[in-house]
């Protein structure tokens, strides 16, 4: 495949409802859509998961536009692409910018399935037909975050998350844990706390958390080790695993028992299914992480998810959880946790563009130079 074309579009999308972390709240979700068209015509969709401020990671939808317009798209037009495959050591001249890379890499691989006539799923050598899927439940006083628990538990989701910082943890996991006794379970601090707060996390022991996702910093695996060797409940991380690398000394220091692997994080869909690999190896369950995605990077997240280690419920709820009307074709369902794989080819689900359109902040056309 030789591309000439990449279009890149900043749209804004409106949450249905706030999402809050231990770091903050957000109300519009910053979306970066990724077009390629290659010389028969055939396009692939991809996605850019940074927000508009680095607090998850150092990215931001400003410096992803920056780095694929400045380096990735050139290199990208520089030479022909037979398998997406060859984008990791291409990349591999840029330094980190992962959610700049898996963008351009997710536009890639679509095209890759659909000139090859295959489901994107298939492409990667997923086999699932079905992905089990979960909640994740943003900070919001008591009532309503039960509330939220009970009405996600009715649609069928397979487990719940709910976000956690100090000061709100332990009460509320208990309070939920008096409502909902059997109720799959768990909590992600997003970086809140620190070892000091040892004690607060040994608490959560005492109800029966399928995991603690990322308590300490985001550069701190060995921190996340102490602290794994003092905790029954399993330690995931999430912002700590940004490569195959990372994952390799995170399992050799035992800083946790779970990986989460987002696409948008690890640079890119070869990245996520060597973590994959590398976790199936050595006997770490993995699960796939949302990032709020509009239906580009949910479709991606979808096919990742069919990998056969993937065993414990996705963060990929359904469209409707996130907004009124998704920019895809269906929009993303899910019957009692469960989504049913797409076996249309590449993504399997069509970009809408008059609901692009309706969101459009800018764009910009790059074309390759002949000769
Ligand atoms: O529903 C989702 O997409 C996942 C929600 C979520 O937990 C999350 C959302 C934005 C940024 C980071 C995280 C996270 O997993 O830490
Ligand atoms: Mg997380």
């Amino acid at each position: 495949m030789q591309f000439h074309t990449v279009i890149l579009r900043y749209l804004e999308m409106e949450l249905k409802s706030p999402f809050t972390t231990s770091f903050g709240t957000m109300k519009k979700r910053p979306v970066l859509l990724v077009e390629v068209i290659d010389q028969d015509g055939v396009h692939g969709w991809g996605e850019g998961v940074a927000f508009s401020a680095p607090w998850y990671t150092e990215e931001t939808i400003e410096t992803t536009w920056h780095m694929l317009e400045a380096f990735l798209i050139p290199l990208l037009f520089q030479a022909p692409v037979y398998h997406p495959d060859e984008l990791r050591d291409r990349f591999s001249l840029i330094r980190r910018n992962y959610m700049a890379k898996a963008a351009l890499e997710g536009a890639v691989w679509d095209a890759f399935a659909k000139r090859h006539h295959m489901p994107l799923h298939v492409a990667l050598g997923g086999e699932k037909q079905e992905v089990d899927v979960g909640v994740s439940i943003g900070i919001q006083p008591i009532t309503n975050t039960l509330k939220r628990i009970e009405q996600a538990l009715a649609e069928g989701y397979k487990r719940i998350k709910i976000k956690i910082k100090p000061g709100w943890d332990v009460d509320v996991v208990r309070e939920i844990r008096h409502h909902f006794p059997h109720v799959p379970l768990m909590v992600d601090a997003n970086s809140a706390y620190s070892l000091c707060d040892i004690d607060r996390l040994r608490a959560l022991d005492d109800y029966e958390l399928l995991m603690i996702e990322q308590p300490l910093a985001v550069d701190d695996i060995v921190d996340h080790a102490k602290l794994q060797a003092k905790l029954q409940t399993p330690i995931c991380l999430d912002e700590s695993i940004c490569s195959y690398e990372d994952a390799k000394r995170a399992i050799e220091l035992k800083s946790c028992r779970v990986i989460n692997i987002k696409i948008g994080r690890v640079g890119g869909l070869i990245e996520a299914k060597r973590i994959h690999d590398l976790c199936q190896q050595h006997r770490i369950p993995v699960w796939c992480g949302g990032m709020l995605e509009g239906g580009v990077g949910r479709a991606h997240s979808i096919a990742l998810a069919t990998l056969p280690h993937f065993s414990l419920p996705s963060d990929t709820a359904a469209s409707a959880n996130y907004w009124e009307r998704d920019f895809i074709e269906p929009e993303v369902t899910v019957h009692r946790g469960r989504i049913f794989v797409q076996k249309q080819h590449g993504i399997g689900y069509a970009v809408n563009l008059a609901e692009v359109e309706r969101r459009i902040v800018r764009s910009k056309i790059y074309k390759r130079s002949k000769g």
